[in-house]
């Protein structure tokens, strides 16, 4: 009684090229879609050490004007060994006339970010709209997260205001096409 439900009819698709055909509205950010690795660098004036991370991050569609994305990082010690798991977030990137755009994340540690901005084919800019918390996460006010993508090569700065500081830099990344 199931069987018109075993396979999935609309998958995602992570390319501009294929199936699904985007929808125009992603006109802005075709150039994100796909899976993307790379090394960034941390720091926040709350926390004794700066670090070092690998991240994946991966934008699909499934031909509707919205955006999957998917972030997973670890760390990585002085000898470029992985450490252990680190931040981890998922979400939604809403696709509005004139290259506006809305997104919802969600992060394990307990926040879920509402962020506006705006996207252009080669920059992303994006800035918290509103911040909801469960009950005992890190009190987390505001980010801000600016992509820049040139020649398969997307760079991001993302600025936190956290646990009583104000809007500043957190984190560096450069991500390379994998796929
Ligand atoms: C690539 C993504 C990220 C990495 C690798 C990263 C890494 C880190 C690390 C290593 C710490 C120190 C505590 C620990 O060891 O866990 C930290 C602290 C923190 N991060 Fe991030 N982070 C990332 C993204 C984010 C995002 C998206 C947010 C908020 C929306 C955030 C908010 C915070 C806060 C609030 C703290 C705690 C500061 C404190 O309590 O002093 N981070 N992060």
């Amino acid at each position: 009684m199931f069987d018109a439900v075993l396979e999935n009819p609309y998958p995602d698709g992570p390319w501009a090229v294929e199936a699904p055909v985007p929808h125009a509205l992603l006109g802005p950010v075709l150039g994100l879609l796909g899976t993307w690795r790379g090394r960034g660098h941390g720091e926040y004036p709350t926390l004794a050490e700066d670090f070092t991370y690998a991240q994946e991050v991966t934008f699909s569609h499934d031909g509707r004007p919205f955006l999957r994305y998917e972030a997973r990082a670890w760390l990585l010690g002085a000898d470029d060994k992985p450490l252990r798991p680190s931040a981890r977030e998922s979400g939604w990137w809403r696709l509005q006339p004139d290259g506006r755009v809305e997104a919802l994340i969600t992060q394990p540690t307990g926040i879920a970010e509402i962020l506006v901005g705006h996207a252009d084919g080669d920059t992303v800019d994006l800035a918290t709209h509103e911040v909801a918390r469960t009950p005992t996460a890190k009190e987390v006010d505001a980010t801000r997260r600016r992509y820049t993508l040139a020649d398969d090569t997307l760079t991001y700065v993302h600025d936190l205001a956290a646990v009583g500081q104000q809007l500043q830099h957190h984190l560096r990344a450069v991500l390379r096409r994998t796929a």
